[in-house]
């Protein structure tokens, strides 16, 4: 594989607007040094919270914006300091999609796609059959002749993206395409991004803060904060044991399963045994976990968790209930613990000495594998 796309210690600073007020305020640093590969073919995720840098960053890849340091390379060249009319070029080989669709209000579905076409100086013979294989491709070729006006929001982002696959371009960028959709939509055009990416070998350069978007399509995430790369890697390594503070907290929001508090007050009080949570994961399947407590003499049933498959690998945690001596318990908790992670769970202290109800788990409270 080698790299279709390759920053290094770029930064881009924006001086500070406005009058006296500004004086003393600091230029912003919305990108800072950041090195960085993106490999040819790839899905590719940028993560951060709001103003880490992540359209900055998308718009020195497209050439929107100039570095203040650093060098852009887009297919080996740099395109940091090239002219404009060279840039334009690099800019024909880059689509782009976004939150809020971008479509021309006054053109019909098909004017909308034909357009880039038109731009580009596509011969009119050949923009009709282009367009409807575009439309075919997305799968909206019935509604040719509509205005965005009259289509659904997945349906315009369908739209924008055939518009943006125009001239066959050999990166995609996608930025925040799928924050205004509900979760149905969002799933198709994911799928839709995912296809392109198999089918046409496009490179898909997703800016996100949803990281279920990362796991459902992405190789690899790169995950920003103030300008900076904090961490990046293949998509199932980051989630399975995410480094920085902040990935952590993104990770917890699309890998569920660890109960909360609560949740352990109610478990302890409905299960007697000692409740344990283990990271099921490569390295710890549950057959694994499963086979260790029995050779163990421990007996193991789960009463809480939540698993999910990313790139096709599983990945979550599971409370289970054991039964058996403490000696047995222990030694069985020991071998796990240095395969993955292992967190005996007790009822909060205030909780567990006030009388907590013995109400039973209710069915919604995690899946069960
Ligand atoms: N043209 C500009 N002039 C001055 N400051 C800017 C400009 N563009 C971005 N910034 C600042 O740079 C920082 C990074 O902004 P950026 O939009 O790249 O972040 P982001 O991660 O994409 O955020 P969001 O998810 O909200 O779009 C922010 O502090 C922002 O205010």
């Amino acid at each position: 594989m080698s790299a279709i796309v390759s920053l290094r210690g770029v930064s881009k600073v924006f001086p500070v607007q406005g009058g006296s007020r500004a004086r003393n305020a600091e230029p912003v640093r919305a990108v800072d040094e950041v090195t960085l590969d993106i490999e040819e073919g790839t899905v590719v995720g940028i993560v951060g919270y709001s103003g880490a840098g992540k359209s900055s960053l998308v718009r020195l890849l497209n050439g929107l914006e100039r570095p203040t340091a650093g060098q852009v390379f887009v297919k080996g060249q740099d395109i940091s300091s090239l002219p404009e009319g060279q840039l334009r070029r690099v800019r024909a080989g880059i689509g782009m999609i976004f939150q809020q669709f971008n479509l021309l209000k006054s053109r019909t579905v098909f004017g909308n796609v034909a357009y880039p076409l038109k731009v580009a100086g596509w011969p009119k013979d050949k923009i009709k059959p282009r367009v409807e294989e575009l439309l075919e491709f997305v799968g909206i070729a019935d509604r040719s002749g509509s205005y965005p006006r009259r289509l659904s929001g997945g349906q315009q982002q369908r739209v924008g993206i055939a518009r943006a696959l125009a001239n066959a371009p050999d990166i995609l960028l996608a930025d925040e395409a799928t924050s205004a959709l509900d979760p149905e939509t969002t799933r198709d055009v994911l799928r839709l991004l995912r296809r392109i990416n198999k089918e046409l070998g496009t490179t898909v350069v997703v800016i996100t803060h949803e990281m279920h978007v990362v796991r459902e399509i992405c190789d690899t995430v790169v995950m920003m904060e103030s300008g900076r790369v904090v961490e990046a890697g293949p998509t199932y390594a980051v989630f399975a044991d995410p480094q920085s503070y902040s990935t952590q907290r993104f990770v917890s929001t699309a890998v569920h399963g660890t109960p909360e508090p609560d949740t352990v007050s109610r478990l302890a009080a409905a299960h007697p045994g000692q409740l344990v949570s283990i990271g099921i994961s490569e390295a710890a399947p549950t057959p694994l976990v499963a086979a260790t407590f029995e050779r163990h003499g421990v007996g193991s049933s789960v009463v809480f968790g939540g698993v999910t498959e990313i790139q096709n690998k599983i990945l979550g945690t599971l409370t289970y209930e054991l039964t058996g001596s403490d000696a047995a318990i222990d030694a069985a908790l020991a071998e796990l613990g240095d395969v993955t992670a292992v967190e005996r769970q007790f009822p909060t202290a205030a909780r567990a000495d006030s009388a907590v109800p013995h109400l039973p788990v209710p069915a919604n409270a995690g899946e069960k594998p």
